[in-house]
């Protein structure tokens, strides 16, 4: 749906985003992930057709320029009219959208129970909490039902009630449409997205699957945990590259060759240890991240 080509933004002097590229599939959730000023609302900004390009090519649904009906747009700072009503906020929107007076009448109405602002709906905006307000920045997003829905930032600025609301939201929408979301935490990109594009000093990192990102630090050391004293025993064997004793009990342990976690399995078992814990060691995905934004 949407193929991004060696995207390059530079403010007069300041490169902000040098040669992305990447693609999104139909109905897919991907996560914009990277630190404070890496480029990602610059890259969503000329996504959304707010920014032309220095550089780079956008074809969004087989065409070279990007269809604004097409696309649904939440900003990092959504500012809304505090005097309005969220249901006249959300027909206005509409209206600009080109929705027909019934058409979006009924979207103002649905989406507004989709976000679960229904009882909220005759209130100011100026009375809305944090939360609310970016319930109802996803309710316009969407009020014309498009494709691809491109949100900044849409949790960073939310308590953990807030942030848990708008990404059960978004886990509904995926279901209907592609979204692109831009967040500097791992753990939000974790709860809904299906992929991640990193970003650092405005150029790609690493872009792939959250179970790939995790295998990208898989390691070769192996934990033993056993009820016996180990302290003597395993420093005698050959097969073994390195150690570290945990407690007199377990070990983390590096082997000379694939076959030496077979050896010492078999080793324990002939000389009748009891076996607690066996395992590859794994980073967590936090760590993971951490490896690849550091590299
Ligand atoms: N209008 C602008 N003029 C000049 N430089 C800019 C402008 N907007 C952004 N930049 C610079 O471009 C770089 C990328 O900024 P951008 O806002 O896209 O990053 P970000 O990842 O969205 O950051 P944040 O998480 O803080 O919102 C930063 O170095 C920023 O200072």
């Amino acid at each position: 749906m949407l193929t991004v080509h060696q995207l390059t933004k530079k403010y007069k002097n300041q490169l902000a985003v040098e040669g992305l590229s990447f693609t999104i599939a139909n109905n897919q959730c991907v996560a914009l992930l990277g630190p404070n000023g890496s480029g990602k609302t610059t890259t969503l900004n000329m996504l959304s057709g707010l920014l032309r390009p220095t550089t780079g090519t956008i074809q969004f649904l087989g065409k070279p320029d990007i269809n604004r009906l097409e696309l649904g747009y939440l900003p990092q700072y959504p500012a809304f009219p505090p005097w309005m009503t969220a249901i006249e906020y959300l027909h206005f929107v509409g209206k600009l959208s080109g929705l027909a007076k019934k058409k979006r009448q009924q979207n103002s109405e649905e989406m507004l129970a989709f976000v679960g602002l229904e009882k909220a709906k005759g209130k100011r905006i100026g009375g809305f909490s944090g939360g609310m307000k970016q319930r109802l920045g996803l309710a316009q997003a969407m009020i014309h039902e498009p494709k691809l829905l491109i949100l900044d930032e849409p949790v960073s600025a939310l308590d953990p009630e807030g942030r848990r609301d708008v990404l059960e939201i978004m886990q509904e929408l995926k279901k209907s449409m592609a979204i692109l979301f831009s967040t500097h935490v791992l753990h939000d990109a974790e709860q809904v997205c299906d992929h991640i594009v990193m970003l650092k000093d405005g150029r790609m990192k690493w872009s792939g699957s959250l179970v790939d990102l995790r295998h990208t630090q898989q390691t070769e050391t192996f934990a033993l945990e056993v009820a016996e004293k180990l302290t003597e025993w395993l420093p005698s064997k050959s097969y073994i590259r390195d150690l570290r004793f945990l407690s007199p009990y377990a070990a983390e342990i590096t082997f000379n060759h694939d076959e030496g976690r077979n050896l010492l399995l078999a080793d324990c078992l002939k000389d009748r240890f009891t076996i607690v814990r066996f395992e590859q060691k794994s980073y967590s995905l936090e760590e993971a991240y951490m490896e690849v934004v550091n590299q």
